[in-house]
């Protein structure tokens, strides 16, 4: 078939193991970007417009012209269990891309949650639920349904490259895209963070002390002058 760039759907490629992804619920977006260098996270733009719960699945990625959803209602027909459907809408929130109906759909179809880089509407609706919806803001404006777009391509989500079939971690504090080849290793090590973390926070319930002894160190390092800093003047 000729080549359309631009309007085309490509072929999904194989999906990661289900439990991999699974064991994605138990860790949290600071921990799961700081073990890739906070460099795969997108912007603070994008926010959870539903009620509340943690977003975990593999990308279904759709690159829409701004504004329209005709490429967004064919991937919620595609849509297998367990995706997530990343859009891109280049951040344009002149016309909204999807809405309560939409969101129904797809909820219906196992689909795990959005991901829009762009408007939704029927905001109150969406916020009075559980499934997720992550935005970079609302409009009443309805969007049209007329192409072009691409399904299944990367793209760009407020400043996060997302590959189909990433795995997309939401919370309360953004979004991060973990690519499938790295999954087991950024994992674990945001399992190890995390129970460094809990001994802090034990540590600190208990009303003890924590070595803050690396402050003045790297101060010093740094050729900070310090003097006595528990002097007063
Ligand atoms: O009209 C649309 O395509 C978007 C919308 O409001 C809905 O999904 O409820
Ligand atoms: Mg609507």
């Amino acid at each position: 078939m000729e080549n359309n760039i631009g309007f085309r759907i490509i072929p999904r490629s194989q999906r990661p193991d289900l439990q991999l992804i699974e064991q994605f619920r138990n860790v949290v977006t600071p921990h799961l970007s700081d073990n890739m260098n906070r460099i795969f996270a997108s912007c603070s733009q994008l926010k959870p417009y539903h009620a509340g719960g943690r977003l975990v699945g593999t990308a279904l990625t759709v690159k829409t012209r701004p504004g329209d959803n005709l490429m967004i209602h064919k991937a919620i027909e595609m849509a297998l269990p367990g995706e997530v459907i990343v859009v891109d809408g280049d951040g344009d929130l002149t016309n909204s891309l999807i809405g309560e109906i939409m969101t129904r759909l797809a909820e219906q179809k196992g689909v795990a949650g959005f991901v829009l880089n762009g408007a939704i509407r029927d905001s109150g609706a969406i916020a009075g639920r559980n499934f997720p919806v992550y935005a970079r803001g609302i409009t009443h404006r309805g969007p049209y349904k007329d192409g072009p777009g691409e399904i299944n391509v990367p793209v760009s989500i407020g400043g996060m490259i997302v590959n189909p079939g990433d795995i997309i971690v939401g919370d309360e504090d953004g979004l991060v895209a973990v690519p499938v080849q790295h999954a087991e290793l950024i994992l674990g090590k945001a399992r190890q963070m995390q129970q460094i973390e809990d001994k802090i926070i034990a540590t600190l319930e208990q009303g003890e002390n924590i070595n803050r002894d690396w402050i003045d160190e790297f101060l010093k390092q740094k050729g900070c002058q310090l003097n006595d800093t528990n002097a007063m003047n």
